[in-house]
């Protein structure tokens, strides 16, 4: 019998329904969440998921703000449009899509992000907060990632977790979130000498490494929980993710597919994270 699939769009919806009662309920007591998006140049893929989250803002009923900006902008004036929107108060979540051209250092753009308004989860603030079990905000793959474990309905506590990639977006703050919901988590990297030896113990294996059939089906312990960060293309053009699906199915107990798997909770995380920061805004 093959893996089951863990469905990444069938949880979206369910949760984004979740999201637009509770956005609505805001909005009535008088703070509708807002989310400001910045895309700067033209990679086609990052257009595709802006147009994603800001469609995904309007129908849910949130406010939302798209900045489109050309290839040539400089970083100081990516800068001066964050420093507006960390002083404009509809504005309760500012996105900077990833990745930036070259001639712009994204460490530098995080940190001009106001920390109660980085609905992405990037700043040194949000990984100090998850490094010390703090409310904050959590980035949206790892956090939606964990919604897709849950959803199984297999506990957490007590399993074994592995988690292929390091990454201050993913692989770490995944790490750090199974570690906070009580598993015991290995992290494997490029330096890994023997990746399988690792994997095959594992209950739960998270992959995030970008680089495709990082996971084979002689690699998983059977019954465990596989899910899929990657998104490559394969010979053919199609997409697909980090893990060999067709042998991980056949021994696996659960797998997220690619597409359809982790990229849609990741954009309803992020419509959760900015729901939460309107929320605490409220509270103020
Ligand atoms: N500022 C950010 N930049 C980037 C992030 C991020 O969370 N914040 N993550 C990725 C890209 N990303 C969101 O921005 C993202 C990637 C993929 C998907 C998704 O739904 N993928 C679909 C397939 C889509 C396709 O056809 O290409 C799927 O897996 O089903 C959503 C969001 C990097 N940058």
């Amino acid at each position: 019998m093959g893996a089951r699939l863990i469905d990444g769009l069938a949880l979206s919806r369910q949760s984004r329904q979740d999201i637009a009662t509770r956005a609505a309920a805001l909005t009535a007591s008088g703070t509708r969440p807002g989310l400001a998006v910045i895309l700067v140049g033209e990679d086609p893929a990052s257009a595709v998921y802006v147009r994603n989250k800001v469609r995904a803002c309007e129908e849910l009923g949130l406010h939302s703000v798209f900045d489109k900006c050309p290839e040539t902008l400089s970083q100081a004036d990516l800068l001066a449009r964050i420093d507006a929107l960390n002083r404009d108060p509809s504005i309760h979540g500012i996105l900077v899509q990833m990745p930036l051209p070259r001639h712009i250092d994204p460490h530098t753009v995080i940190a001009a992000i106001s920390p109660d308004k980085d609905v992405d989860g990037y700043s040194v603030q949000s990984a100090g907060d998850l490094v010390c079990g703090l409310p904050g905000f959590r980035p949206c793959t790892p956090y939606g990632c964990m919604k897709l474990i849950e959803s199984t309905g297999q506990p957490i506590a007590g399993k074994h977790a592995v988690v292929i990639g390091r990454s201050n977006t993913v692989g770490k703050p995944m790490a750090l979130l199974l570690l906070q919901a009580n598993a015991t988590v290995t992290v494997c990297h490029s330096g890994t000498p023997d990746l399988g030896v690792h994997t095959r113990q594992a209950d739960i294996v998270v992959v995030a490494t970008g680089r495709r059939n990082t996971l084979t089906g002689d690699r998983v312990r059977p019954g465990a929980i596989v899910i899929d960060v990657g998104i490559n293309r394969d010979d053919d053009g199609k997409l697909c993710g980090d893990v060999d699906f067709a042998s991980v199915q056949q021994v696996a107990g659960w797998i997220t597919p690619v597409p359809g798997g982790v990229g849609p909770m990741t954009i309803t995380m992020l419509l959760e994270n900015t729901l939460q920061s309107a929320q605490r805004h409220a509270a103020r």
